[in-house]
């Protein structure tokens, strides 16, 4: 069965105690997945975009600027994706497009346990082509598990008919709600080389402790590690955010300045906001005709080991 169309209405399977989908106008029809207790995650159709993701106390864990601006602008917050990066606008335009349900995805080995999830798909419209002669079938699942984990896995295929091969760049733009960002330190990125674009894009190596955040970052790590932590001490909590197929990480965060410049985002914001970037920028991924790449995010949110001004980042990053 062929892909939904964006108007059509949902499938039967989304008929389920773990999904509701909900209609609103103006290209914001969302899905909700339900999980144990107060667990929940939201999507958007627009842009295939995960603008929730809750405990199960029904906290929020990832941050939504209060100034996001509704379609056809992208959302500021939860995870935009982007795809596919290059000589287009900014971040691409997979998360400026309306997806589909994928009523009937190819097979993806799961864990039997994960009850609640959803598949999405785009493809390019004929406008798309034009701006990027590339036909392609982007599959999407969000799924939330049992403990209240989201994992998102994307599937790119590159479906030209004409031979060509296809290169794109790729984030899961993750922006993580914290509650003082001078009170959060990243361990899992030390000792990594990053590109700083803040300083054209120039290679540097990170010092040996875990990062802080005392000023505007814009840095992309390379060859970082599958498991990145973030840890945020007056939350007592801890971000796990393991990656699959991406081998950067870009982080971001853009301080006052930066804040005050932009439109859709308040000023002061950026204290309560970190985006941790599972992505691969570096070298962008070629696709040959029939090649179909994966790659996947895992969200976690567990109690910080924060114990008398005491980190232990092995207990964080090893489990
Ligand atoms: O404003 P956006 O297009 O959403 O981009 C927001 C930010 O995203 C990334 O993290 C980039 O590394 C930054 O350079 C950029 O400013």
């Amino acid at each position: 069965m062929a892909a939904a169309t964006p108007h059509s209405p949902p499938p039967q399977q989304l008929s389920s105690p773990f999904l509701e989908y909900i209609r609103a106008p103006g290209g914001l029809d969302k899905v909700v997945l339900r999980g144990r207790r107060s667990c929940s995650v939201e999507i958007r159709l627009f842009g295939g975009q995960v603008t929730s993701w809750k405990n199960d106390h029904g906290e929020e864990l990832l941050f939504v600027s209060s100034k996001a601006i509704k379609p056809p602008k992208p959302f500021r917050g939860g995870i935009p994706i982007c795809f596919p990066q290059g000589n287009l606008e900014q971040h691409g335009f997979a998360r400026n497009r309306l997806w589909a349900i994928d009523d009937n995805p190819p097979p993806l080995p799961v864990n039997p346990a994960i009850k609640a999830f959803v598949d999405l798909i785009l493809k390019p419209s004929e406008d798309d082509l034009k701006m990027w002669p590339h036909s392609f079938e982007f599959r999407l699942r969000i799924a939330l598990g049992a403990g209240g984990d989201l994992s998102l896995t994307s599937r790119i295929r590159n479906t030209n008919t004409d031979g060509r091969p296809f290169s794109y760049t790729f984030a899961y733009h993750t922006y993580f709600s914290v509650s003082d960002i001078s009170e959060v330190r990243v361990e899992g990125l030390e000792t990594m080389d990053y590109l700083d674009n803040m300083k054209g894009k120039e290679r540097f190596t990170e010092q040996g402790d875990a990062i802080v955040f005392e000023s505007e970052v814009d840095k992309v790590y390379l060859a970082a590690p599958s498991k990145v932590a973030i840890i945020d001490h007056d939350m007592r909590r801890t971000f796990v955010v393991t990656k699959e197929g991406l081998p950067d990480a870009v982080v971001w965060n853009p301080w006052d300045k930066k804040a005050k410049a932009m439109q859709d985002f308040g000023d002061s914001e950026y204290k309560h906001m970190l985006c941790v970037e599972p992505a691969a920028v570096e070298k962008p991924i070629t696709l040959k005709p029939g090649e179909e790449w994966k790659g996947r995010l895992g969200l976690s949110a567990v109690p910080s080991s924060y114990c008398s001004g005491q980190l232990d980042p092995l207990k964080v990053l090893h489990g």
